[in-house]
C-alpha cells in the first residue's frame, strides 16, 4: 500500500480559504497512491482556540467539500485529517473525516480524548464516543486523533475491531516531541500495526508544532519520518507484516486481561 503524509504548515498568517486550495493540490499530486493523510485541524490550528468558534463548519462544509473533491479527482482514499465539526444543535467536535476514492465521506471519527485539561479543547468541544474503524481494500484503518495516542486502550479497542493501521492526524507541539516519538512507536508494537502519525509544521498560537511526521512498521521500526517543516512523506507498505507480525510473535493473542 502507498501512502503519503502530508505534514501541512499552519501559519496563522495565510488565510484559511488560501490553506485549503493549497491541501487540495497536493492532495491531488498524490495520484497513484492509496491513500493520503493530513493532520489534525490544519484549517485553523489545533491550538488556535480564540478561532474554534467562527473557524468550525458543519460536515457539508467548505472543507469536507474541497477535501471530497481533492480525493476524487487523485482517485485516492483520503484522510483529510479533522475540522472543527459543528453539529446542527451548535456543539463543537474534533471531527476527521475519510473520503473513498470517488470523493464520498465514508468515515467520521469524533476525538475521544480532548486535549488541554480544564483549558482550550477540553472545555471547549464535546467529545467523540464511538470506536471507528474503515475496511480499505489493502488493509482496515484504526481511526485516532492526537492526545488520543497517550490512551493505549483506545488502541486496543481499534485492534480488537479489526484495525491493522493506525492513522493519528496530529498537531503536535514541539516540546513533547520526544512523547509523540515514542508512544507512536510503542503503539505500533504493542498493537502490532502499522502507525501512520501525521503531525503539523510551522508555529500557529505561539506554540511551535513538531512536524516529524511517521510511518512505523508492525514491529516499530520508523520506516521514514518527516523533519520539522512541511512536507509530503511518502512510503510503501507491505500489508502481509502485520500478519506476519502477529502470527511470528503472538503477543496479541497472549493477552490475558481486557479481552
Ligand atoms: N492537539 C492535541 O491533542 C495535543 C496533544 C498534546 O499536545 C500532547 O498530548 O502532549
Amino acid at each position: 500500500m502507498r501512502v503519503s503524509l502530508i505534514q501541512l504548515a499552519v501559519d496563522p498568517a495565510e488565510p484559511t480559504a488560501a490553506r485549503r486550495e493549497r491541501a487540495a493540490g497536493l492532495v491531488r499530486a498524490q495520484r497513484g497512491r492509496d491513500l493520503v493523510v493530513l493532520p489534525e485541524l490544519w484549517t485553523i490550528g489545533a491550538f488556535a482556540f480564540d478561532s474554534f468558534t467562527t473557524g468550525s463548519e458543519p460536515l457539508n462544509g467548505p472543507t469536507a467539500t474541497a477535501m471530497s473533491a481533492a480525493a476524487r479527482d487523485a482517485g485516492v482514499w483520503l484522510h483529510a485529517g479533522s475540522i472543527l465539526e459543528r453539529d446542527p444543535d451548535g456543539a463543537l467536535f474534533n471531527t476527521s473525516l475519510l473520503f473513498a476514492p470517488d470523493g464520498t465521506l465514508a468515515r467520521t471519527y469524533r476525538k475521544i480524548h480532548l486535549f488541554g485539561f480544564d483549558q482550550g479543547e477540553a472545555v471547549l468541544l464535546s467529545a467523540g464516543h464511538d470506536i471507528v474503524t474503515a475496511p480499505l481494500p489493502e488493509t482496515v484503518l484504526g481511526l485516532a486523533t492526537c492526545y488520543d495516542l497517550r490512551f493505549p486502550e483506545l488502541f486496543r479497542a481499534l485492534v480488537d475491531a479489526g484495525a491493522q493501521t493506525l492513522v493519528i492526524p496530529a498537531g503536535w507541539p514541539e516540546r513533547r516531541r520526544a512523547h509523540w516519538t515514542l508512544l507512536a512507536r510503542a503503539r505500533a508494537v504493542e498493537d502490532q500495526a502499522y502507525v501512520l502519525a501525521c503531525g503539523t509544521a510551522g508555529t500557529h498560537a505561539g506554540v511551535q508544532q513538531a512536524g516529524h511526521s511517521l510511518v512505523i512498521d508492525p514491529w516499530g521500526e520508523v520506516l521514514a519520518e518527516a523533519g520539522p517543516d512541511e512536507q509530503v512523506l511518502t512510503a510503501d507498505l507491505d500489508m502481509d507484516r502485520v500478519a506476519r507480525t502477529r502470527e511470528e510473535f503472538p503477543a496479541l493473542r497472549n493477552r490475558v486481561l481486557g479481552r
